[in-house]
Order: structure tokens, then sequence, then C-alpha cells
């Protein structure tokens, strides 16, 4: 028998790994674009799914944004059935009339058809092959635009997709192994002209800015980014546990927060929890910004008998003597 791969072993390893412990019942839901990344990932769970005792189920999203899409993406399928997955389902998708720019509305619809699809199939969890250049990117973009620990802590390995587990096996594989596992199986990806785009940032950052430190910091540059977003994830989880425990502590039997349970707080862990507890209030995550947290905290810190606070959603927040509430909206 002809040895195996590295990268095709690595990458077994690592599906493997991720789909241990999953709950027994519906299938493992592979989201493949046809890419390299997502094509070893489909690759790799259709041999190790069976050996776990699992199912294995395939879904590819179209779009709809190129020329001959549907076709693609049907041809993505077919290999799927070919290589033995049992069910493979393309998703067409409407991202025009979307708010945000391309990008972002593509990433939308794809995870609505995602978690469509794994309720349909009663998926245990989905599966999408961002590698750990992948995350090497998150992180410089991150880092680009200011974030915090919770942008540089990049993507985790596992999310919550409303109910069903999202997981990355391959956020430790990177894209030269993936590309050579898919070579060492005889397969094709398929080029995404978007990856290679220059209006988009990421593109960019993976054509220029990557190779470029790489070029003036060593090869190890994407590795001990991925390491930085690890640590970070590492310790965020920790300040998450403190908030939730000052969130509850602070909570005021009639509702709403009690300012002299706040205030002595760090301010990382006072921040965390005046943002757990807007989004709670109904402020929706991708608009709660720093500056809302900001603002919210300055009626802890910086009391000067201010007006109620304006939050994303139409929530409003007033300090009634020493008590944080929410107000309705006018
Ligand atoms: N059209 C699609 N259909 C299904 N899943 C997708 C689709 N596009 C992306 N994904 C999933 O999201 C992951 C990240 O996609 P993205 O395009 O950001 O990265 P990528 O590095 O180009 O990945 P790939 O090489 O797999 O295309 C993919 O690996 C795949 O699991």
């Amino acid at each position: 028998m002809a040895a195996l791969a590295p990268p095709v072993a690595a990458i077994r390893v690592a599906v493997r790994r991720a789909l241990t412990g999953l709950p027994s019942g519906g299938p493992v839901l592979v989201a493949c674009s046809g890419g390299a990344d997502s094509l070893a990932l489909a690759a790799a769970t259709v041999f190790v799914a069976p050996r776990l005792g699992r199912a294995a189920a395939f879904v590819t999203v179209d779009h709809g944004l190129q020329d001959g899409s549907a076709e693609r993406a049907e041809a993505v399928a077919n290999w799927a059935r070919g290589a033995g997955f049992p069910s493979a389902t393309v998703v067409r998708v409407e991202v025009a009339g979307r708010p945000g720019g391309p990008e972002a509305a593509a990433r939308e619809a794809r995870y609505e058809a995602l978690t469509e699809a794994a309720r349909q199939q009663n998926a245990v969890a989905v599966l999408t092959g961002h590698t750990r250049d992948d995350q090497a990117e998150t992180v410089l973009l991150a880092l680009a635009r200011g974030a915090g620990p919770r942008g540089l802590a990049g993507m985790p390995a596992r999310r919550d997709l409303a109910g069903v587990p999202l997981l990355r096996p391959l956020l430790e594989i990177g894209r030269a192994q993936t590309r050579a596992a898919c070579a060492a199986l005889g397969l094709s990806p398929w080029q995404d002209p978007h990856n290679t785009d220059p209006s988009y940032a990421r593109s960019r950052v993976r054509a220029d800015l990557l190779p470029a430190l790489v070029r003036a910091l060593g090869p190890g540059v994407v590795d001990n980014l991925a390491r930085t977003a690890r640590l970070v994830a590492a310790d965020n989880a920790a300040l998450d546990e403190l908030a939730a425990t000052a969130l509850a502590a602070a909570r005021c039997p009639g509702g709403g927060l009690s300012v002299p349970g706040l205030v002595g707080l760090v301010p990382a862990v006072r921040g965390r929890v005046l943002h757990s507890w807007a989004r709670e209030l109904g402020a929706a995550a991708g608009a709660l910004s720093h500056r809302h947290v900001t603002a919210l905290d300055a009626l802890i810190t910086d009391w000067r008998g201010q007006g109620p606070t304006d939050l994303p959603g139409g929530v409003r927040v007033l300090r009634r003597a020493d008590r944080l509430t929410p107000v309705e909206p006018t």
C-alpha cells in the first residue's frame, strides 16, 4: 500500500479529533466551497466519520454571484457523491438586497443556508475548512482595525450556529497542507476569484501583507499569529467567566444593574458585564461597539446626571440613583 502523504494524515487526525465526543444522532455536515481547504476537509471527513460510526453529509452554497456558479456548485456536489457522501446538497442563496458589502452579505446568506441545512438534516455539527492561514489573516485584520481582545482572539475552533456546533477542525493546519493534501489525493480545487480580488482587504492581506511578513520575520509568523489568537482566546474565556459572575452579582431584584456592584470591578471585566447586559436587552452584537460600552461605562464612572445612553436596536439605558435601567424608546 502506498504511504499516506503527511498532509492527508495530519488533516484526518485533525478531523478525527474534532468529531470525537460529538453527540450521537444525525450526520456531521461539511460545508464545502470546492476550494482546497474545504475539499481537503470533506475528503478527510468522508474517510474518518464512518470509522467513528458517524454519518457524513455535504452541502455547498451557490451564492449566484458569478456566471456558471450553479454548474460549478453541481460539479462540487457530484464530486462529493462520488467520494462517498450519501447526501450532497446544493443550496442557492440570494445575496442581493442584503445590507452591508457584498462579502458580508454573502457570508450572512451562507451561514443562514448552513444553519437551515443543518436543521433539516438534523446534523450534530457543521464543519468548515478555515485554516491557520485564515486565522493569521483574521488576527492581522483585527489588529489593523484596532480591535480589542475579542477580535484578536480570531475565530474559535468551535462556536454555536443557532443551536448546532460549528467546528473548524483545520484551524491548526496550514493552507500549504490543504493544497498538498488535495494534490496527493488527485483533487482539483476550485480557485475562487474573490480570494485574489484586491478590492477585498482579506485578499490583500493574503497576497501582499502575509508574504511580506514572512519575508521580513521568517516562516514562523503565520503560526505565531495563530498562537496569539489561541492565547488571547484563553484569556478571554477567563475574563468572560469573571464577567458572568459579576453580572449575576450586580443584578437588582426589580431589574437593572446596581452601580455599587459594578464600580469596583476592573475595567476589562466591567466592560464585558455591560456588553453582555446590553446584548440581553436586545442590542445587536454586530452593531454594539466599544463606543457604546464606553458610554454605558460613563454612567457608572463619570456620572454627571446625563440622560439615557442609546444603544443599537433602539435600546436605551438610564441611570436612576444607584441603578442602571433600560427605558422605553421615545
Ligand atoms: N460556497 C460555499 N459553500 C459551502 N461552504 C462554504 C462556501 N464558501 C465557504 N464555505 C465554508 O467556509 C470556509 C471558509 O471559506 P472562505 O471562502 O472564507 O475561505 P477559503 O480559505 O477560501 O476556503 P476554501 O479553500 O474551502 O474555499 C470554507 O472552508 C468552507 O468550509
